[in-house]
């Protein structure tokens, strides 16, 4: 019993410091660095953690779970903002941004893992306390309290608002995704709701690690790995799925470059080119949009096994030195220059065959990019849509008749896709193009659901890999 002084004063409970989590302090600070510097999640993550693991802050598991924390949030970040309106008695912009991260940091703990109640509350009060001060984390409390009065499905029933309203705003809050990328993904895919939603989940989820053999058999990469480790491609035959844990930049293969990471949507870009006709000589490959080098590597090991060499341009320094060590090691004879695709270095004519790999929204990645959705504009697509059209007039002048170029994109998105291809082929803003379409599909056997063709058209909820466009064209003149 208290003392009868303190009777009937409500009894203050004693100070505790907030405890430190450094999972959710590095998680909190990704977030940060996303918000206020434009930052990409997937280059600062990897780097916060080297640096709190080499100070044995954090181990193997910590680090998975503070992956998930950022990814998870970065992506359900549309859904989790909804929710957050819906217990917050003012409107979302007045309240600070990094007040905003906790509660999306304490949403996604709450709504999308197995992290019990009390512990996301508690655990994300305590950040709160540590980052923000006592004084808004009780804010914070009260917010995520509010929130644990429902699961994901019942908070998104309660706050998207009708499909049959406005189909759009409906997936758009459900699925997390800007509503301009959800009628842009749609206008590409066709098909009716089921058919979106399923794209739009896939979006949401965590893309398995894929290798690419380069200069080994997937089968001998298959048999470097531990026991359950892997197994073989879904439709590259070049390809190794990874179970899921671990680093795959550890792996031998990896190291020594006889293998790499790469997602199967990007192998089956560089098979398909490499396995188009071409009438006449095969002996000299274009890469006009190497950087950072993936799919150039690949195209060195094909071209290396025909005896072909391969020129990889880039315009961009920094990521002309990451192809140079993408390449170290293919064998082969290629070559990494640094050039503007659109005023080449090169003579016209040159080339047998030619990737041009273009800059592009990366809407077909987004599974991998969690914050691009939020950062990408409508008006980026017409923003890039000269430097596309530039580079492709340009490649199909680089390749000789008879030759074959690609043109490829990590964006579904048809004005970056076929809109561009038809305006060359078509002299829309510039001459006529003396080139036919080449049927990509049968160039990639057994991948099904490719679309109406001649081109072809990736997605993660059909094929696993990243949305990515392959258009294929014979130079005839
Ligand atoms: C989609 S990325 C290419 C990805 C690469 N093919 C791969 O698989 O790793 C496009 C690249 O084109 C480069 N780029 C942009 N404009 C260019 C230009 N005018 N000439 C050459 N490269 C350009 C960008 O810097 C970027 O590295």
């Amino acid at each position: 019993m208290p003392p009868a002084a303190d009777r009937g004063r409500p009894t203050r409970r004693p100070y505790r410091r907030p405890r430190r989590d450094p999972v959710r302090l590095l998680a909190f600070e990704v977030l940060r660095a996303v918000d206020e510097r434009d930052a990409y999640a997937n280059l600062v993550l990897p780097a916060l953690l080297a640096e709190a693991e080499g100070r044995g802050e954090l181990d193997r598991r910590d680090s998975a779970f503070a992956t998930e924390l950022v990814y998870g949030t970065l992506r359900r970040q549309g859904s989790y903002d909804a929710i957050i309106a819906a217990c917050v008695d003012r409107p979302l912009r007045e309240v600070d941004p990094p007040v905003l991260d906790v509660l999306a940091l304490g949403a996604h703990q709450l709504l999308s893992t197995r992290v019990p109640a009390h512990a996301a509350v508690s655990a994300t009060v305590d950040l709160a306390r540590v980052v923000l001060g006592d004084g808004r984390a009780k804010f914070v409390n009260a917010v995520l309290r509010r929130i644990t009065a429902h699961d994901l499905p019942r908070w998104l029933e309660l706050v998207a608002p009708p499909y049959d309203e406005d189909p759009e705003d409906h997936l758009s809050v459900v699925h997390s995704h800007p509503r301009w990328v959800v009628s842009a993904l749609w206008d590409a895919l066709g098909g009716d709701r089921s058919e979106i939603e399923a794209l739009l989940a896939a979006d949401n989820e965590r893309p398995e690690v894929t290798l690419v053999a380069r200069r080994t058999d997937p089968g001998e990469l298959l048999g470097e790995l531990p026991e359950g480790g892997g197994q073989p491609g879904r439709w590259s035959p070049r390809a190794v799925r990874l179970a899921a844990g671990g680093d795959p930049a550890e792996l031998p293969a990896v190291r020594e470059g006889r293998a790499g990471v790469q997602d199967e949507g990007s192998q089956l870009v560089a098979l398909a080119l490499a396995a188009a006709e071409v009438d006449g000589e095969d002996r000299r490959w274009l890469d006009a949009c190497a950087g950072p080098g993936g799919k150039a590597a690949l195209l060195a090991a094909l071209a290396a096994e025909r005896g072909a060499a391969l020129v990889a341009a880039e315009k961009q320094p920094h990521r002309a030195r990451l192809v140079a060590r993408a390449l170290a090691g293919q064998g082969g004879a290629h070559q990494v220059v640094v050039a503007d695709g659109t005023a080449p270095a090169w003579r016209p004519r040159s080339f047998d065959r030619v990737l041009v790999d273009v800059p592009c929204t990366g809407l077909g990645a987004l599974r991998r990019r969690p914050e691009a959705r939020w950062r990408r504009r409508p008006e980026d697509v017409s923003g890039f849509g000269p430097v596309q059209r530039g580079l492709l007039r340009s490649a199909l002048e680089a390749v000789r008749v008879g030759g074959v170029v690609g043109y490829a994109t990590c964006s579904p998105h048809l004005a970056e896709t076929r809109a561009v291809v038809d305006d060359v082929l078509r002299g829309r803003g510039g001459p006529p193009a003396a080139a036919e379409w080449v049927d990509a599909r049968p160039l990639l056997p057994g991948v099904p659901d490719l679309g109406e063709g001649p081109d072809i058209q990736l997605w993660p909820h059909r094929h696993g890999t990243d949305a990515m466009y392959l258009a294929l064209l014979r130079r005839t003149g």
